[in-house]
């Protein structure tokens, strides 16, 4: 009996909501053994970050191909740079059995949700939007009126939470973890991903005992 196929999780929310720092608590300790949907983008590499671990950097040029080519389940353009989900290793994975995990912005989720809407989306939601906007300040990396953009585009992506299946508060990364992690075990016990496997195990019994 081949392996069941398996889940494709989506982590998407607002920016600034924790997004990347609850999906390095995920990683850290793997005990659900998820593979990451390894991103491209054409933005510059950062200090600590590994070509093909945490993105494949890559150059305009070799993006546009990926486009023309339908290698890319979505892409999006964020904050001047294109970002693009590879998609043939994901369908390996999934048919291998294998919960591949993605974290992406909200536009290349809803992107996602059109195309395989058998994913299971997750929205990550900051406690309140005074918390966001704090969270976006003191990462340090925005001027002010970057920040007013954030915030405005904000107000937008949170609107699209009605179509996820779950939201996450990310008050504390250990909660929004362990809530991720109940939610992909408590999928996989969905009776339309099991009932398939068990009747063939009954329909194997049965016969063996000529019941
Ligand atoms: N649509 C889309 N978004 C992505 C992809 N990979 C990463 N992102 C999102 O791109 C945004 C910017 O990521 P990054 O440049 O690493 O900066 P960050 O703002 O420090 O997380 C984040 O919201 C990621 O979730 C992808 O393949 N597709
Ligand atoms: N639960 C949390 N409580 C407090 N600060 C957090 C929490 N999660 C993330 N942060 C902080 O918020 C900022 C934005 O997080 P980041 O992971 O870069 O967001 P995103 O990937 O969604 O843009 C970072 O400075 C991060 O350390």
């Amino acid at each position: 009996m081949s392996a069941s196929r398996g889940l494709l999780i989506v982590l998407s929310g607002p920016s600034g909501v924790g997004k990347g720092t609850v999906r390095a608590a995920v990683f850290a300790n793997n005990q659900f053994q998820y593979v990451y949907s390894v991103s491209a983008t054409t933005r510059a590499q950062r200090p600590g970050e590994v070509d093909g671990k945490d993105y494949y950097f890559v150059s305009r040029e070799e993006f546009e191909t990926m486009i023309q080519n339908e290698d890319l389940l979505e892409y999006a353009e964020y904050v001047g740079n294109y970002y693009g989900t590879p998609i043939q290793k994901i369908e390996e994975n999934l048919a291998a059995g294998h919960d591949v995990f993605l974290e992406i912005e909200v536009q290349g989720a809803m992107k996602v949700k059109e195309r395989m809407p058998e994913g299971i989306f997750i929205f990550l939601a900051p406690p309140n939007l005074e918390e966001l906007e704090s969270r976006i300040t003191g990462r340090g990396t925005d001027a002010a009126h970057v920040i007013q953009e954030r915030m405005a585009t904000a107000k937008e992506e949170i609107e699209l939470m009605q179509h996820y299946d779950y939201v996450v508060v990310n008050d504390q990364v250990q909660h929004a973890v362990d809530k991720i992690n109940a939610i992909i075990q408590s999928e996989h016990l969905k009776v339309e991903r099991v009932v398939d496997q068990i009747r063939h195990d009954m329909e194997t019994y049965y016969e063996k005992e000529r019941i």
